[in-house]
């Protein structure tokens, strides 16, 4: 991934903002759309030859799989350049070539010059070629791959798999059935090795089944400008977390943040979230304990400060000290029975006493999501508190999403009739503008949204794969490196972006055996180079 900041080189688009940045290209006269095609497919053939450098050398054999609009131009292009390396090339045309849009028509006819266009049903009996060319849809599928299709990516797939190692795969901007902007399958689409996509990445690249289904990602230049696209999904990387440099000052002047701990027994999750805001560079942590629990985590605890909360009353005296400017409450919290009720309170005083400390932000996660969960008055209740206190993040899991928003996580699990496929980052966005907080849908695909629609995607994929990061208290963390941030000074939705890049840093930096306590002591090693 491209790490510059500026310009538009960090976003995700849409099909429908990747339409648009062509039109205007167009419509400005600097490119046409049959240059665009053909940069397009010498872009797919150079990462192809790129990724596998037998197949520069020497005559191979290539499989090129049509569709009926400008994806399967690329396509007919693509043939072309193979056909000129010396390559046979079989060409396969799903529909009609009287009825392609006019790029594609035209390179259809460039390739007709050179050798056959089957239909497609005749791939299905295709032997294991080097090279597959999945050109059948890209940016414009509208609806479920057709069953014959699926049935012809089905025979492909069995081929390429009789003999492993044999074909290279490539996607031509998507795997065809994927939907670009949600990353969800229409139908059965052909698992690719590589995927070329055009100009930027798209959310479907790196949300939801995406990154499974494209291989791996390469992002071709075809020459539009680079000029940023309002409104578009940025794609976090370490410009996220640069932007959280600590310049010099007294502790105070990075902030204090307070962990609100559960009862004994139960305070690791809390000194976990404490820990990684005292690392990421919180000036001063207090973990508020119930009274009970003062030894634990006493025991436990050195730089970071403890006071006694014994409920609601007690952390009320606690939050009226205004230096105390981010509050993180769920890790750990809610003890079983009776004392629910008082650690729904706590919750609510926290966000009711907002207002007292300019700036003071609060980390929702955990319990403190989950507590409000049912009836549906509660999570009313919840949901109009945050939206009062203003300045606050909660970072559900997709549980915690879908106990506190049933309606928006049913529409996520329903089979997609069409595309574009209703997403994980639509359901951030909504869930983002109902509570009027910012929300961190956690995941391998991290989906930030703020109220007004600003969001961002942390993508644990491709060669930002963390799987070690799904052990316990790693979202403990996750909601204290947020609150150490915003007791820095930083806005809720920075604070949510830096915080989840640092987060898959430092579990990238450990590897594999990680444990949730890793994760803070591994952040000096990341902070360092970043000058952070
Ligand atoms: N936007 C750009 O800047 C560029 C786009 N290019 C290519 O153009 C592609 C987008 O082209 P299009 O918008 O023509 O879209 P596609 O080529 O993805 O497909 C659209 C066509 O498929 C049909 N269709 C959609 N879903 C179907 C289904 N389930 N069953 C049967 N038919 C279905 C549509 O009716 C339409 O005819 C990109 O993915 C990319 O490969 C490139 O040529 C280079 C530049
Ligand atoms: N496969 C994965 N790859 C990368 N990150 C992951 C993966 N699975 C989970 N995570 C991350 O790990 C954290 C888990 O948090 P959570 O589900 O709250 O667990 P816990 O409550 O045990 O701390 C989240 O930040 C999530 O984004
Ligand atoms: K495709």
């Amino acid at each position: 991934m491209d790490e510059t900041e500026s310009g538009g080189r960090a976003e995700l688009l849409t099909a429908a903002q990747m339409r648009a940045a062509e039109r205007a290209a167009i419509d400005g006269g600097s490119v046409t759309g049959l240059q665009l095609m053909e940069r397009a497919g010498a872009g797919v053939v150079a990462a192809a030859l790129a990724e596998r450098p037998a197949l520069a050398e020497g005559a191979h054999r290539a499989l090129v799989l049509c569709g009926p609009g400008n994806n399967g131009g690329d396509g007919f292009v693509i043939a072309r350049l193979l056909a000129a390396r010396g390559w046979t090339v079989d060409v396969h045309l799903m529909g009609d070539p009287d009825r392609l849009p006019p790029d594609a028509r035209a390179n259809h006819d460039a390739w007709a010059r050179t050798g056959p266009v089957q239909p497609m049903a005749a791939a299905r009996d295709a032997a294991p070629p080097d090279l597959v060319v999945d050109a059948v849809f890209g940016t414009g599928i509208g609806r479920p791959l057709p069953t014959g299709l699926e049935q012809v990516l089905d025979a492909v797939r069995g081929a390429r798999d009789s003999d492993p190692g044999r074909s290279l795969t490539v996607a031509v901007d998507v795997p065809s059935g994927l939907c670009a902007d949600s990353g969800r399958p229409l139908g059965r689409p052909l698992p690719a090795d590589l995927t070329v996509t055009f100009h930027r990445a798209k959310p479907g690249h790196v949300l939801d089944r995406g990154p499974a289904l494209c291989g791996r990602l390469v992002i071709a230049d075809i020459g539009l400008p680079d000029a940023p696209v309002p409104g578009a999904v940025r794609w976090i990387g370490p410009w996220a977390a640069r932007r959280t440099a600590k310049t010099g000052g007294h502790k105070y002047r990075h902030g204090h943040a307070l962990v609100v701990a559960g009862g004994f027994g139960r305070t690791g999750a809390a000194r976990l979230a404490a820990r990684a805001a005292l690392r990421v560079g919180a000036g001063l942590v207090t973990v508020a304990a119930p009274a009970a629990a003062m030894p634990e985590c006493a025991a436990q605890l050195t730089a970071i400060m403890l006071r006694q909360a014994d409920g609601s009353n007690d952390l009320c005296d606690l939050l009226a000290d205004d230096r105390i400017n981010a509050v993180c409450l769920g890790p750990g919290l809610a003890p079983e029975g009776a004392g629910q009720t008082e650690a729904r309170a706590m919750v609510l005083t926290a966000l009711q006493m907002r207002s007292l400390a300019k700036g003071r932000g609060i980390v929702l996660d955990a319990d403190a999501l989950t507590l409000f969960s049912w009836p549906p008055e509660k999570r009313e209740k919840l949901l109009a508190e945050i939206t009062a206190a203003g300045g606050c993040v909660m970072t559900p899991h997709d549980g915690e999403f879908a106990r506190l928003f049933p309606d928006l996580a049913s529409r996520l699990e329903a089979e997609p009739g069409g595309g574009p496929a209703w997403s994980r980052l639509d359901a951030a966005r909504a869930a983002a503008a109902r509570a009027g907080c910012v929300v961190l849908l956690k995941g391998p695909d991290t989906v930030i949204a703020a109220p007004d629609g600003t969001a961002a995607i942390h993508a644990a994929a491709y060669d930002r794969a963390a799987p070690w990061l799904a052990t316990a208290g790693a979202g403990d963390v996750l909601a204290g490196l947020i609150a150490g941030l915003i007791a820095r000074g930083h806005a809720p939705f920075d604070a949510a972006c830096a915080a989840a890049w640092l987060h898959v840093e430092a579990a990238r930096t450990f590897g594999p055996g990680l444990i949730a306590e890793d994760l803070p002591e591994a952040l000096p090693g990341v902070l360092r180079p970043l000058g952070a």
